[in-house]
């Protein structure tokens, strides 16, 4: 059996990874918060625990793999999105605009994680869908002297639980020395976090012990990991930015509510998507958003291949240079591998990479090496996710446009031929027949011909096709703002244009 190796954040080391149960390996991933698109950031994770999710069905087979993923729709950050709707004009009550905001959230974030060619976790949960969970957890918290109530907020109390800070390896006093944390009356320490706190009439709420409120962050992913997995399983994962204080806190509760458990064995962390140095964040504004991407006709494949291109515990960040690079090895493995069916092994130096702490770039780099085995090519690219059936649709669109490209070249060179061989009436039909099209060509002095047409006769052609078709002609030539850039425009016009030519040219010899 392949013998997988992670580095553990909690013991900073590189483990051999031996699951509880080999029948049932399960993995827990820290989801988003549902109130915006998910930006490229966002997107780090989901690729790197897919790879892992992968790799562990591979070894231990689809059905004995268990993967978890929450949605976070209760927070604080959506109940301020859904006010600024309703101060921007949005006349439903709040608890409706929550309702459909999360709704939508999570469908975009379907749609652009599947474009990425992810595949769904085994369970989804809706943090909002636990809150009875939730509730018997504090309770027992409570009942164990690990948290208190104050004014209708539940805290955890972390001085009740030694090893608090050991993920992050810190202490306590260090953590309040460095960390921004809520200083508040009712706190019995400042390091102490919230589990339950009050919400008025208008906010999403639900009745407790401690009247009407609403969970805070943490205990959600406590609850629902323990009501999916059980209180102790194999691997915990999310970025960097949640070990302090989330994930710390995830470990503390749960530790304390269930002792004799160990919680998760395996935390891995991956590190940030940075731009210019700086983590992509919301907050930050420095983000963009992987259906900005998407739209601007870069494909999903091409997006992840680029975030595999580095490895998960260094930072990364997006250049045009990478994503040109990911499209031309993609375009490559697609083009050997049309029509393949892929051999069913494994190969030792992709997957050994892959085992090895999720070393993507050097199974990357080992796929290289399979160009000239295209049946194993396929089959290894797709461990990582790659050549996906289903996720080549812009191969097909690109082909279709170089093909356009050479026709043109094949027009012009038929052209040539006519002329050498004094065939000038099909020599000037051609000429003629794109000059009808607005097309004139120039012959170079170097032997070239340079083709030039007005905007005016390609922006027509545009017009003319049909809306429902205009996305297969054109479709990769979109940018963000929907519009099309004039150049790529007319080039694409020329491609079209000489191509019915070419077909019209066999149809009249
Ligand atoms: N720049 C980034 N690079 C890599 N992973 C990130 C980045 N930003 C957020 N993540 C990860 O995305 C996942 C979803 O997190 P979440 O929805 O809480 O993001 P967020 O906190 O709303 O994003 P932001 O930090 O932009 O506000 C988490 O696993 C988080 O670690
Ligand atoms: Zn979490």
């Amino acid at each position: 059996m392949t013998k997988i190796r992670l580095h553990n954040s909690r013991t900073r080391k590189r483990e051999d990874f031996t699951p509880l149960d080999p029948e049932n390996v399960r993995m827990y991933v820290c989801g988003p918060t549902v109130y915006d698109r998910a930006h490229l950031g966002n997107a780090r994770p989901v690729v790197v625990f897919d790879v892992l999710y992968r790799l562990l069905r591979h070894v231990y087979g689809a059905d004995h793999v268990t993967y978890v993923r929450n949605f976070t729709d209760v927070d604080d950050k959506i109940n301020a999105r859904a006010a600024s709707m309703q101060a921007d004009g949005d006349t439903r009550p709040l608890n409706a605009i929550v309702q459909a905001l999360t709704d939508e959230t999570i469908a975009w974030y379907h749609a652009d994680m599947d474009a990425l060619g992810a595949l769904r976790p085994t369970h989804e949960p809706r943090a909002t869908q636990f809150i009875t969970q939730m509730i018997a957890m504090i309770e027992g918290l409570i009942a164990k002297g690990h948290a208190y109530e104050v004014s209708g907020h539940v805290l955890f109390d972390v001085r009740s639980y030694p090893d608090y800070g050991r993920l992050s390896g810190r202490s306590v006093d260090d953590m309040i020395a460095g960390a921004r944390v809520e200083v508040a009356p009712y706190k019995r320490d400042p390091m102490d976090f919230v589990l339950w706190k009050p919400s008025d009439a208008a906010l999403p709420g639900w009745d407790s012990p401690w009247g009407r409120g609403r969970p805070g962050w943490h205990i959600e992913c406590s609850a629902m990991s323990h009501e999916l997995l059980g209180a102790s399983f194999d691997i915990h994962g999310g970025g960097i930015d949640l070990q302090f204080p989330h994930h710390e806190n995830e470990i503390a509760q749960s530790c304390c509510a269930f002792p004799d458990a160990g919680f998760a064995r395996y935390w891995l962390h991956n590190e940030m998507v940075q731009v210019e140095g700086k983590k992509m964040s919301k907050s930050l504004g420095n983000f963009f958003t992987v259906r900005d991407l998407l739209d601007q006709g870069i494909p999903g494949e091409v997006i992840r291949y680029v975030v595999l291109m580095t490895h998960y515990r260094s930072p990364m960040d997006w250049t045009a240079a990478k994503a040109e690079e990911a499209a031309q090895t993609l375009f490559k493995w697609r083009k050997l591998t049309e029509g393949v069916v892929p051999a069913n092994v494994a190969q030792e130096s992709v997957l050994d990479e892959i085992a090895g702490d999720l070393n993507t770039p050097g199974a990357l780099a080992a796929l290289h090496k399979l160009e000239t085995q295209p049946r194993a090519l396929l089959f290894n690219a797709r461990l990582l996710g790659l050549l996906n059936d289903g996720q080549g649709a812009w191969y097909s669109r690109r082909k279709l446009f170089y093909a356009a490209n050479d026709t043109l070249k094949i027009l012009l060179q038929k052209r040539r031929i006519a002329k050498e061989e004094k065939n000038f009436a099909r020599a000037d039909w051609i000429r003629d027949a794109l000059k009808k099209r607005g097309i004139s060509i120039t012959d170079m002095p170097d032997g070239k011909v340079k083709p030039q047409t007005s905007f005016d006769f390609a922006d027509a052609y545009f017009d003319k096709i049909e809306q429902s078709e205009r996305k297969e002609v054109f479709g990769d030539l979109y940018k963000s703002d929907g519009s099309i850039d004039a150049s790529a425009l007319v080039d694409r016009y020329i491609s079209l244009v000489a191509s019915e030519l070419l077909d019209e040219l066999e149809r009249i010899e």
